[in-house]
């Protein structure tokens, strides 16, 4: 198992995401240009590209931990520089499919799956050179919590959609997969401290046990990781809650 861990929100370096990584693990801390948000996110997905790249080529698959899940961009890209085409599962309490037009926030990390789809928020995004993915191959897990331009996209394109407890190896999509787990995919109740806490969600045995089914198939040439969550010593020191539930994570990689 590779571990590459992305300790960013965005392009903001996180210097307190301390999580229990197993030796070997590197992590990624490139410098980024002063500029603006685009750019300089362009360039930290730019080297983790590059690093998934590498992996892939030699048969590895790695699995990219990071502060959000935008990094997921770098990771697919990474994977198609390998020559590969993944289809995508993606969980996540979130669509993930909105636009910078769109959106009320106007925060950026509302939009990765969209751009996996063929959106380019800025000419920074187009520079990584992604394959748009068709919506078809694009599976979203358990996203329940949907802004109302998303509901109109995910009602009229056809991007998929799956309960946690509904995946098994039969509906998911074929060919090789990038399987991406935003955290906040777990009730809330069970993942404290989260950026964007969703209630109604599963519980955190339900996604473990649907991501191994998913990594059982043989088929995942990466695997991304979302920490969304709000950095905090006891959740994330060895024994807490939130590190035990990476550990597990961890342990149906290997
Ligand atoms: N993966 C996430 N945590 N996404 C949060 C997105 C929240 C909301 N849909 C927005 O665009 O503002």
């Amino acid at each position: 198992m590779t571990i590459l861990c992305v300790p960013y929100h965005l392009d903001d370096h996180l210097p307190a995401f301390r999580l229990p990584l197993p030796a070997g693990a590197v992590t990624v801390h490139p410098d980024l240009p002063e500029a603006d948000r685009w750019v300089r996110m362009a360039a930290l997905h730019e080297e983790v590209a590059d690093r998934v790249a590498d992996q892939v080529w030699v048969g590895r698959v790695p699995t990219v931990l990071s502060g959000d899940c935008m990094v997921a961009l770098g990771t697919a890209a990474g994977v198609q520089r390998a020559g590969v085409d993944p289809a995508v599962v993606w969980f996540d309490a979130h669509g993930d499919v909105q636009t910078m037009e769109t959106s009320a926030s106007g925060y950026e990390g509302g939009i990765p799956l969209r751009v996996l789809a063929g959106y380019r928020p800025d000419p920074a995004t187009d520079r990584l050179g992604l394959r748009d993915i068709a919506e078809e191959r694009l599976l979203l897990v358990d996203g329940r919590d949907l802004d109302p331009p998303e509901e109109e996209y995910l009602r009229t394109s056809a991007v998929r959609r799956s309960k946690v407890t509904d995946i098994e190896p039969g509906t998911l999509p074929e060919g090789p997969l990038l399987l991406h787990v935003d955290l906040d995919v777990i009730d809330a109740a069970e993942a404290p401290g989260l950026l964007f806490p969703t209630p109604g969600g599963p519980r955190t045995g339900e996604v473990l046990s649907a991501v191994r089914t998913i990594l059982g198939t043989g088929r995942v040439v990466a695997l991304s990781v979302g920490c969304t969550w709000h950095a905090d010593e006891e959740l994330d020191a060895e024994g807490g809650v939130r590190s035990r539930l990476l550990t597990e994570l961890l342990a149906s990689v290997s």
